[in-house]
């Protein structure tokens, strides 16, 4: 079974939220969107690590306004036993300060770390929407020797996830894989987010391909359990399970399962031990 992390999005009430269903333990990342900023991230990452979950805050390159900044959250992730960061460039247009690319800040991090930090960074099986494909192989081998391993950006097919692993390995990509699988999110949610972060190319596709992918599509929740399973075939190709829970964490715990759903449909029921 594959090691497993819930992505969680810094929302009001968050952290009474993972409380209430998310055992201690487990690994929990926290976004970093534009309209947030970073110290909403530091904020809930602070307060859950001093609960006892471990925690990972994404740090958005892009919304980062001076060095002092960096150096201050480094200093609150010392405090709290954050030992790990996943770096990403940042959705906004334009830089607020001095980092424009996940690498430049991560340099920083290292140096300012003293190497004391590992760096997730992200992978693309589908591609992006606005930076090509060699363009983001580039970034990735700049990056690789200050990262620790890669999160896919959310995706629906373990074909396509598992080639992307084997192609990192051909271009000379050593990180780990970590596959980025959606919670079991309300359909329509996911539908509206995935447009809006990049991957509704992607879930078109899916709506279009028949009668096993049509299945993803239908009833009320997406449900990750056909995926994962498929995954698991081929062990050697992902490290683990990143879930973008879009916050739905009682679903992500199977306490909003009916009895007669099967129990795989939440998250927690297929967690491994990290
Ligand atoms: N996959 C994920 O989980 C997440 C992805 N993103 C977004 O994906 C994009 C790439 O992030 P990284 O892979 O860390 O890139 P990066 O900072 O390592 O840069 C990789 C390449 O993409 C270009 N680039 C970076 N951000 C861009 C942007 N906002 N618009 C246009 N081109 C951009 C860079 O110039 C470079 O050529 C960013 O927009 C990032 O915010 C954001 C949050 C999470
Ligand atoms: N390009 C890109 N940017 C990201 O920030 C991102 C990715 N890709 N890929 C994977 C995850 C998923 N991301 C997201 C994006 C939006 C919401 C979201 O729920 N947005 C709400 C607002 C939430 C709030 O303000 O509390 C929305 O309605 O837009 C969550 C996770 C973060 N990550």
């Amino acid at each position: 079974m594959f090691p497993t992390r819930l992505e969680i999005i810094p929302s009001e009430g968050i952290v009474e939220k993972v409380t209430a269903a998310v055992p201690l333990g487990t690994t929990l990342t926290i976004t970093c969107l534009p309209h947030h900023g970073i110290g909403r991230t530091m904020r809930v990452a602070v307060q859950l690590a001093e609960l006892g979950y471990t925690v990972v805050p994404h740090l958005a390159a892009r919304a980062l306004q001076q060095r002092a900044q960096l150096v201050d959250i480094l200093r609150d992730c010392d405090a709290a036993g954050i030992r790990e960061v996943f770096a990403i460039g940042g959705d906004s247009p334009r830089a607020a300060g001095p980092y424009g690319t996940a690498v430049e800040l991560m340099e920083d991090i290292a140096q300012y770390s003293g190497g004391g930090i590992s760096i997730g960074v992200a992978g693309y099986p589908e591609g992006h929407p606005s930076v090509a494909g060699l363009d983001l192989l580039d970034a990735l081998l700049a990056k690789q020797h200050l990262a620790s391993h890669v999160v896919t950006q959310m995706c629906f097919s373990a074909p396509t996830i598992q080639d992307y692993a084997g192609l990192l390995r051909r271009e000379g990509v050593e990180l780990p894989v970590w596959a980025g699988v959606a919670g079991p999110v309300p359909r329509t949610r996911l539908v509206a987010l995935g447009t809006q972060i990049g991957v509704g190319a992607s879930l078109k596709f899916l709506s279009r391909k028949g009668p096993l992918a049509r299945r993803l599509l239908s009833g009320e929740r997406y449900q990750p359990a056909t995926l994962i399973a498929e995954l698991a075939e081929h062990p050697e190709r992902v490290a683990g399970i990143h879930f973008y829970t879009f916050n739905q964490l009682s679903a992500a715990t199977g306490e909003a399962t009916p009895p007669s759903t099967p129990a795989t449909t939440g998250l927690m029921s297929i967690r491994g031990a990290e």
